[in-house]
């Protein structure tokens, strides 16, 4: 059976990785992967064009793909609209919600060769290997009311955290069964000291856990997580959590590997389709000077042809591309260290390529 990709390049560096992605699709179509490519607007992009960050259009093809890879989406250009419903991330949050993808997983893994781009002294880092499960359709992201209004003649802005049971077993379970298949240990991460729609979450993972005798269940406040993250960050194997808690330790899990431009991520929905993309955003700072880290969207197909595709072969062939261009000594400025050779996306897309044409 042909797979429908659809590739949404986006803003800001968005279509510049997109690029090396779409160059490394072709790669694998000619190393015999039945799939067709499309590409269609979202984000900043797609309001420029259709006045919509999440064109019809787009949503539609979106909804027939076997899979979605998305760039980045985001820009300070949009940064002034107004209406909150039409500035690029909505366009991300809007696929995240209509296909219903409420499974993220954001690895957050060290290849050995980064241990000096770390943040962090190499020993820490060594070996790092976390899966962080984050919820992706629910929470403050999308919980009501919400809004910013006059209250007493003050102007408040308010948000609701709310999760149901039903919505936190089945990340639940996801996290469990991507635990057994790891290392076994799952740390939930919540704030139930203080909110009670975590406390609610503490106690769902507590229930579920008699089904899934051999990982061992553990909770922690998403304070102490985010220091232990940059204390001792190999104590974790995989970590389960909110969306918006999942937002920010996935940010800082990235630095630990050496450089967000290196971390892909996988969202999935109950029927296993998937739309992958890096953890980074647009990176308005660097865009459209060729400078950007195109691994993590080039890891991010590696995701794709694992989790929807079923082609761990082909998976690992672009993983080991990846290690090899990396054993070179090739490196982007995210990850540059002395005595490496620092390079442009194109060239470090070309060297990708090169290797994945030799594993
Ligand atoms: N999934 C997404 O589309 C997504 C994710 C996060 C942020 N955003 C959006 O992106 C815009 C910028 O957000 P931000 O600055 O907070 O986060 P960002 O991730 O875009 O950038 C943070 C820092 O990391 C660097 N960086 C990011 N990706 C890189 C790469 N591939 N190679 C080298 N360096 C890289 C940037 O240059 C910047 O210094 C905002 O509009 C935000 O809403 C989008
Ligand atoms: C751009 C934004 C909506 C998005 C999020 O907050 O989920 C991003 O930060 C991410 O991590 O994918
Ligand atoms: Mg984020």
């Amino acid at each position: 059976m042909t797979h429908k990709v659809l590739l949404l390049p986006g803003d800001g560096i968005g279509p510049e990785i997109a690029a090396q992605a779409a160059r490394l699709l072709k790669a694998c179509q000619e190393a015999g992967l039945d799939i067709e490519v499309e590409e269609a607007l979202v984000g900043g992009s797609a309001y420029d064009v259709h006045g919509e960050p999440l064109p019809a259009e787009t949503l539609e093809k979106a909804k027939a793909a076997s899979a979605i890879l998305l760039g980045a989406v985001g820009g300070p250009k949009w940064d002034k609209i107004e209406d909150l419903s039409k500035r690029p991330e909505k366009g991300l949050l809007g696929l995240r919600k209509n296909l219903g993808l409420f499974g993220n997983l954001r690895p957050a893994m060290l290849y050995p060769q980064l241990a000096s781009a770390s943040s962090l002294k190499p020993e820490l880092v060594a070996g790092l290997d976390i899966m962080i499960v984050r919820e992706l359709t629910g929470g403050i992201y999308f919980g009501q009311p919400r809004g910013i209004e006059e209250r007493n003649g003050k102007r408040v802005g308010f948000n609701t955290y709310i999760y149901s049971e039903s919505e936190i077993e089945r990340i639940g379970r996801v996290a469990f069964e991507m635990a057994q298949k790891r290392g076994k240990k799952l740390c939930s991460v919540d704030k139930a000291n203080v909110l009670e729609v975590t406390i609610l979450w503490r106690e769902v993972m507590e229930r579920l856990a008699p089904e899934y005798p051999d990982v061992e269940l553990s909770h922690m406040y998403v304070d102490n997580a985010a220091m232990q993250l940059v204390r001792a960050p190999k104590q974790f194997d995989v970590v389960v959590t909110g969306n918006m808690f999942g937002d920010i330790l996935s940010d800082a899990a990235a630095m630990l590997t050496g450089s967000i431009g290196m971390l892909p991520s996988a969202s999935l929905n109950e029927s296993g389709q998937g739309m992958y993309e890096p953890c980074h955003g647009s990176a308005p700072d660097i865009a459209g000077q060729n400078i950007a880290n195109p691994l993590a969207m080039m890891l991010s197909v590696a995701m794709m042809l694992r989790y929807s595709l079923n082609e761990t072969a082909m998976a690992e062939r672009i993983e080991a591309a990846v290690g090899s261009v990396l054993n070179d000594g090739l490196r982007t400025a995210d990850i540059a260290s002395d005595g490496m050779q620092t390079i442009g996306t194109d060239a470090m897309g070309d060297a990708v390529l090169a290797a994945f044409a030799k594993c």
